[in-house]
């Protein structure tokens, strides 16, 4: 069985005199156990998918099922099932880090010296300086606040992952380290929805990966299929060249439609 399938999925954003199309009729599976990522320029549409997937946005048209289940009328099933790290991570601001932490163990149902102790592993794992867990999360940087959502989503084994660009803006170290927690969590048994900018990322975590431009879905593979199919067009083609070559060099916004 797919761990999940979007059919026809269509989100609008209305804007005073304007209608942003952000997705449209996206259709695509991702089957248990698989790396799937999804690449795109900014403003295509990624983020607007993953919150959809993680019952944060509900589609205008289409349907998600997530093992199964309805993301719309399951939706607290499914949450119980997924993790989402993005770069809007929530946290209580007031509480420290290792608060939240333990806080959010507690709601899947690990325990304490558990979560303790695994909470020092992912910390030394990231170069996370142990002593900072006991301050307020508001007084983290962006990177460090990054780290910390990181690890929440690693504490347990959610059977879905939604990163959305999880690696975006970490020190080089931090980058490496999730990459490695990631493919861990896979081999563990998690199904992994991966978003990101980075093309080499993107090829050495993906079993497949999806391009969506303007909303639209312009191409999906295994990255050494979709780089080895330009081979005609180009000497040793990369999963970069595939990106160009479907959604053009310049980074436009998404479909933007005027209405009376
Ligand atoms: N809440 C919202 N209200 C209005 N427009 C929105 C909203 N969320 C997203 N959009 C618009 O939808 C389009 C897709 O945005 P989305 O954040 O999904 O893109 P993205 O591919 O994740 O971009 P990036 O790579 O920059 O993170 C953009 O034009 C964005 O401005």
């Amino acid at each position: 069985m797919e761990a999940v399938l979007v059919e026809n999925v269509s989100k609008y954003f209305k804007k005073k005199d304007r209608i942003i199309r952000a997705v449209q009729n996206v259709s695509f599976e991702v089957m248990k156990g698989e790396i799937f990522g999804i690449l795109g320029p900014n403003g295509s549409g990624k983020s607007t998918l993953i919150r959809m997937i993680a019952t944060l946005l509900i589609p205008d048209e289409g349907t998600i099922r997530i093992f199964g289940l309805d993301a719309i009328k399951d939706s607290k099933k499914v949450r119980e099932l997924i993790h989402r790290v993005s770069t809007d991570a929530s946290f209580f601001k007031k509480l420290s880090a290792y608060e939240n932490l333990i806080f959010s163990a507690g709601i899947y149902g690990l325990s304490r010296k558990h979560a303790m102790k695994r909470i020092m592993e992912l910390a030394n794992a990231l170069g996370f300086d142990g002593s900072r867990l006991k301050d307020p999360v508001e007084e983290f940087s962006r990177g460090m606040q990054q780290k910390t959502a990181i690890m929440r989503a690693f504490l347990t084994k959610p059977k879905l992952l939604l990163l959305d660009e999880p690696t975006t803006g970490l020190d080089p170290r931090a980058k490496r380290e999730v990459q490695s927690l990631i493919l861990e969590a896979n081999r563990n048994g998690s199904t992994v929805i991966l978003s990101t900018h980075d093309m080499e990322e993107a090829a050495k975590l993906c079993h497949r990966v999806m391009i969506i431009h303007n909303g639209r879905v312009v191409a999906l593979g295994e990255p050494e299929k979709l780089s080895e199919a330009l081979r005609n067009e180009k000497n040793n083609p990369t999963l970069e060249d595939v990106f160009l070559k479907y959604t053009g060099t310049s980074f436009e916004e998404a479909d933007v439609e005027e209405v009376e």
